[in-house]
């Protein structure tokens, strides 16, 4: 069954201000995105996006104003609190964070280890679900030298969806691969947004990606976000 309007929006900021150090990078932040919504952030170097990614995903703590993700008040985010909120979101960014001496299965098990997985019947249905969803299945073994950069990132994403994220963020994903690679990796977060009911925060500088796969666009400029039409959001 549907989930009502209310439950499906992930990511709710009410007038928030983002800080780097006690220093507004943006402010009156208001901005809603409902589950399997894709969204793109662009701007400008230093205007601001990665610091509102690392707001949303409780790596800096927000100024004045009002944030939740995922139900989690973002002003009230302590050591207990951000790893459940970091359980419902899934992280990707431009260089591959692999480990580089494990294996692609280890990569993954790292992370379910991490995140109190115990069975190990599930660990390995999950892990071939996601492999299975990015389209790696046989690489299990393969290290991540071993791995084209389409490939690898792909494992980062695998990584990303093993918890069932309610909202994956997206930092610069395609930042290091060629434009066929770039594309491959948009569809597959384009898919993975439909089937899985996530929704996709993308920032970028890759105006290419955005003509090609068109969606919501969410802009910083000034200190502010503003939407596709230019107006504050
Ligand atoms: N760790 C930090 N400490 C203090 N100021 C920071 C820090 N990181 C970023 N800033 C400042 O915050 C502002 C926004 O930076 P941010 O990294 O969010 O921009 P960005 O839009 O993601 O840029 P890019 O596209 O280059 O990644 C910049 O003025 C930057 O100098």
């Amino acid at each position: 069954m549907p989930l009502p309007m209310n439950e499906r929006i992930i990511v709710n900021l009410k007038n928030l201000a983002i800080e780097q150090m006690d220093h507004q990078v943006l402010g009156g932040v208001s901005l809603n995105i409902t589950r399997g919504e894709f969204v793109y952030l662009i701007g400008r170097t230093g205007s601001g996006k990665s610091s509102l990614l690392k707001t949303l995903y409780g790596a800096l703590p927000p100024g004045a104003g009002k944030g939740q993700v995922a139900g989690f008040d973002l002003a009230k985010l302590n050591r207990k609190t951000i790893p459940l909120l970091r359980r419902k979101l899934g992280i990707v960014f431009q260089d591959f964070n692999l480990l580089s001496d494990r294996t692609v299965e280890d990569n993954l098990r790292f992370v379910l280890e991490a995140t109190n997985w115990k069975d190990e019947q599930k660990m390995r249905s999950r892990m071939s679900d996601v492999l299975e969803q990015v389209g790696l299945k046989g690489k299990e073994q393969k290290r991540p030298h071993q791995l084209s950069g389409g490939e690898q990132q792909r494992v980062v994403i695998a990584r990303a969806l093993l918890n069932k994220p309610e909202l994956l963020i997206a930092d610069e994903p395609t930042g290091n691969l060629d434009p066929e690679t770039s594309d491959d990796i948009l569809l597959l977060l384009r898919r993975l947004a439909q089937d899985n009911d996530t929704a996709v925060l993308l920032a970028t500088h890759d105006y290419r990606i955005i003509e090609n796969f068109p969606a919501r666009i969410i802009r910083c400029i000034n200190g502010r976000v503003m939407d596709d039409e230019g107006f504050k959001v």
